[in-house]
């Protein structure tokens, strides 16, 4: 029987593995991790991430070929083939601080596995990595093998959050990157071998390391720019009176182009958008390309761009001050479908309107009240580490207030804004709503999900990205 363990029970080595185990029932998978808490919530009745279909798929493998265990040299020292999954942040400090990726935790894991190894392994990138990054974790494990042969391959993940086990289910490309000899290639057979159980041959596709590491920074940096394209487009559209769903509608339908990813929206978010990039533009600078750096960055800066102009529009509406106004914030996730808030444009939107003393009555159907209040008072960079060894929130931001009702907050509330495109927000009762709120009722709507019309209809001021402006924001002073 094969054995596989991976290292990291986060969004990817949870859901990939429980995935490998359900479609490779003669496999036997155990995911290991340093948080004793994370993985006993893989082991009870309440996951630690929440992903649709997950659930039912965990409960039918975990306990026959799936294992979630803290006792990670065990099963290390046990394994055929070792994914590493571990969290891969942007470095705060030193060298790159800013930019290049903080590899502390997959080296700490490249050298736990030389340590406890005591037969040949498999070992398979499965984080997100600079460029060149096995060649660093094949000398650290060469230099410590004490005879013991190592083989690195390099299998990104594209998974999307919130459709990650239809994603896993059905990928459109499994990438497997290894070193072009003899036993390199063996290694990324036996690496097929396993997805060939469920994903269709031509759809795995092999290369050299080099060209799957980056294959990887390179895709997320091309979905980003798309999203960073049409947002870009947002800001024009609301200056000229276009709309930028007719917009995106009309240049999507040429198939050079395609129709997907093209919602306009107040930024991306998630862990990995703009850490990728970030590591990509790194990775120019110290090859001596900073034209090809500069042209990564802008990616960046229009996200944020859109994300300030977003707080500037609702607060200029709104007579130029949200202080000690109750503004509800609806969705904090950074995309439906996900309790995940790392990178959410709720983050940088709360803060700017805290900024101008505005209090928030915050409701998302999957985000606690705790995550919340770490978000809104972490630094930075900071939450992009393993849970138990990030900082302690230091105190609650007080002019916050959660709620687990969209109706709760938006009572009394002067605006509303829509943060996250949960289905459940198309379908409130906006009457209702209106009826509750004080007047004028704004709504910022930065995901376009509301009929805009009928709102307005019902006696809302309307915002909403890169649509034709309502009367009585184009009277407003010109925003960033
Ligand atoms: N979240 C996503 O949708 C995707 C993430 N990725 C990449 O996958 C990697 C992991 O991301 P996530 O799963 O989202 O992160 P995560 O933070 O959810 O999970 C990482 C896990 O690794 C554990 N860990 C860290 N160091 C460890 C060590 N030395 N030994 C054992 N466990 C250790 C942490 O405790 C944590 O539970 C990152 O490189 C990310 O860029 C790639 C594709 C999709
Ligand atoms: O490496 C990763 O972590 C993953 O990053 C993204 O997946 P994810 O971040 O989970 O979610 P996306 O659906 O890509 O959305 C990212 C952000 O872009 C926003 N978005 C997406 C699409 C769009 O048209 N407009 C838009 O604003 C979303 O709301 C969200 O905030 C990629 O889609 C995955 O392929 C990749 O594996």
């Amino acid at each position: 029987m094969v054995k596989i363990c991976c290292i990291g029970a986060g969004y990817v080595g949870g859901p990939t593995m429980a995935v490998i185990a359900w479609k490779c029932p003669s496999v036997e998978v155990v995911v290991v991790d340093i948080s004793v808490s994370r993985i006993a919530a893989w082991n009870s009745d309440q996951l630690p991430i929440y992903e649709p279909g997950l659930d039912e798929v965990v409960k039918q493998c975990r306990g026959k070929n799936l294992f979630f265990s803290a006792d990670i040299e065990k099963h290390v020292s046990e394994a055929d083939i070792i994914f590493v999954s571990v969290n891969t942040p942007t470095k705060t400090q030193g060298l790159g601080a800013g930019k290049a990726a903080d590899l502390t935790y997959w080296e700490s894991a490249a050298r736990m596995i030389a340590d406890v190894s005591k037969s040949s392994k498999i070992v398979v990138e499965k984080s997100t990595v600079p460029v060149k990054t096995a060649e660093a974790i094949e000398k650290i494990l060469t230099h410590n093998s004490r005879g013991i042969k190592y083989q690195i391959l390099s299998n990104p993940e594209f998974l999307a959050e919130g459709t990650a086990i239809q994603d896993l289910f059905n990928p459109e490309r499994v990438l497997i990157g290894g070193r072009e000899t003899p036993d390199g290639q063996k290694a990324i057979q036996a690496l097929k071998d396993v997805y060939a159980q469920w994903v269709p041959e031509d759809r795995i596709i092999s290369t050299n390391l080099w060209s799957a590491e980056l294959s990887k920074l390179a895709a997320n940096a091309f979905l980003a720019q798309r999203i960073s394209s049409v947002n870009a487009m947002s800001a024009l559209c609301e200056a000229t009176g276009a709309d930028v769903s007719q917009v995106s509608h009309a240049v999507g339908m040429d198939t050079r182009i395609g129709p997907k990813f093209l919602n306009a929206s107040v930024g991306f978010g998630g862990s990995c958008f703009q850490k990728d990039i970030l590591n990509l533009v790194y990775i120019c600078e110290c090859n001596g390309l900073p034209q090809v750096a500069n042209y990564w960055k802008q990616v960046i800066k229009i996200n944020d761009y859109q994300k300030n102009r977003f707080v500037n529009r609702l607060v200029s509406s709104m007579f130029n001050t949200v202080s000690g106004k109750k503004i509800a914030i609806l969705g904090f996730a950074f995309k439906k479908d996900t309790g995940d808030t790392r990178e959410t444009p709720a983050i940088d939107v709360c803060k700017g309107l805290l900024g101008d003393k505005a209090c928030l009555s915050i409701y998302d159907p999957q985000v606690t009240e705790d995550q919340i209040q770490r978000d809104l008072s972490m630094n930075k960079f900071n939450w992009d580490h393993p849970i138990h060894l990030q900082p302690i929130s230091p105190s609650s931001v007080k002019q916050v207030s959660v709620v687990w009702d969209a109706y709760e907050a938006t009572k009394d509330a002067h605006g509303v804004c829509i943060l996250t495109e949960w289905d459940e927000f198309k379908t409130l009762d906006y009457q209702r709503i209106f009826d509750n709120m004080q007047k004028p009722a704004f709504v910022f709507d930065g995901r376009n999900i509301v009929n805009v019309d009928k709102l307005r209809e019902i006696g809302f001021i309307v915002y909403s990205m890169g649509k034709p402006l309502d009367p009585w924001l184009k009277d407003m002073p010109a925003v960033a």
